[in-house]
């Protein structure tokens, strides 16, 4: 039985089928995969800073965390979001465990360099995973909000992305990336398989933009460092899940090898 780590944005969580669910329960119970879910909830930081009238903004793909972002950015991410996947999953009769990278020092981290540009933004530097492992033995499927804790213990945003990345990359596992889209477009037609230098010269003629630019490069990052494989796909897709694990032809695999695109 081998790990999945699933990132599922927070451009599809309201969205995500119920089959999304009994799939991965299902999964999990054939003991086919041991999963782990990390998720997002940009969209809904966004209005609840909006709500209470704090200005948010995005430095290359990543949000401007001040103190007082971070303490909205905490809330809806561990408190609302995470609660509402944890409770999907129950409603599945799903064995799940929401908990955000502070619990249990799961995710630590450092600042990332630039301080003064991103504010308490952080960057992963080791995953607990004797925790994930231990959950994970009792059939327990963890789901992850990206918070971290620092060595002095300040909290840190993560992106979403980064932060399944990092835990990927550290059980050298695959990687699925839900979001709203059903892979990297190229004018409105999937890219099935996509290559480092591919996605350079993608981001550089501005086709990639936008939340797309942190995945994939994310995603480079996740294969660099040893996880197996990565792909981004539609979580509206019945059994996106699924046909993943079955190795069908969906969404946008991420490679670093060249693909000959001829
Ligand atoms: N080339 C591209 N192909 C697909 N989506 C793209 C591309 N460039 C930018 N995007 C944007 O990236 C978004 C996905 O990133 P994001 O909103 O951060 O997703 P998530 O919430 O799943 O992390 C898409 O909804 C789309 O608006
Ligand atoms: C540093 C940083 O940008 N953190 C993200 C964390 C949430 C996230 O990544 O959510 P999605 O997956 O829905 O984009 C943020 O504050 O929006």
């Amino acid at each position: 039985m081998s790990y999945l780590v699933i990132k599922c944005g927070g451009s599809i969580v309201d969205q995500l089928p119920e089959s999304f669910f009994q799939d991965l329960v299902n999964l999990q119970e054939t003991k086919k995969i041991k999963p782990i879910i990390v998720h997002g909830g940009g969209p809904m930081i966004t209005s609840q800073l909006k709500l209470m009238n704090v200005k948010t903004t995005f430095v290359n793909g990543l949000r401007v965390t001040t103190k007082e972002v971070l303490d909205v950015v905490e809330m809806v991410l561990s408190g609302s979001v995470n609660k509402k996947i944890v409770r999907r999953m129950i409603d599945q009769d799903a064995k799940a465990i929401g908990m955000s990278g502070i619990d249990g020092q799961l995710l630590e981290a450092t600042p990332i360099q630039d301080v003064a540009k991103y504010g308490f933004v952080g960057q992963i530097k080791k995953v607990n995973l004797e925790l994930i492992d231990s959950l994970l033995d009792q059939d327990y499927i963890p789901v992850i909000s990206p918070i971290a804790i620092g060595q002095d213990h300040q909290h840190y945003n993560i992106n979403a992305d980064v932060a399944a990345s990092a835990i990927a990359s550290s059980l050298q596992a695959p990687l699925c990336f839900i979001s709203d889209i059903p892979g990297v477009l190229v004018n409105d037609e999937v890219l099935h398989y996509a290559d480092q230098v591919k996605i350079e010269q993608l981001i550089e003629d501005q086709t990639i933009n936008g939340g797309m630019i942190p995945k994939v490069q994310a995603a480079l990052d996740a294969l660099t460092a040893g996880a197996s494989e990565v792909s981004i796909v539609n979580g509206m897709d019945e059994h996106a899940l699924f046909d993943f694990i079955q190795g069908e032809k969906i969404g946008t695999r991420i490679q670093l090898k060249e693909i000959s695109y001829a």
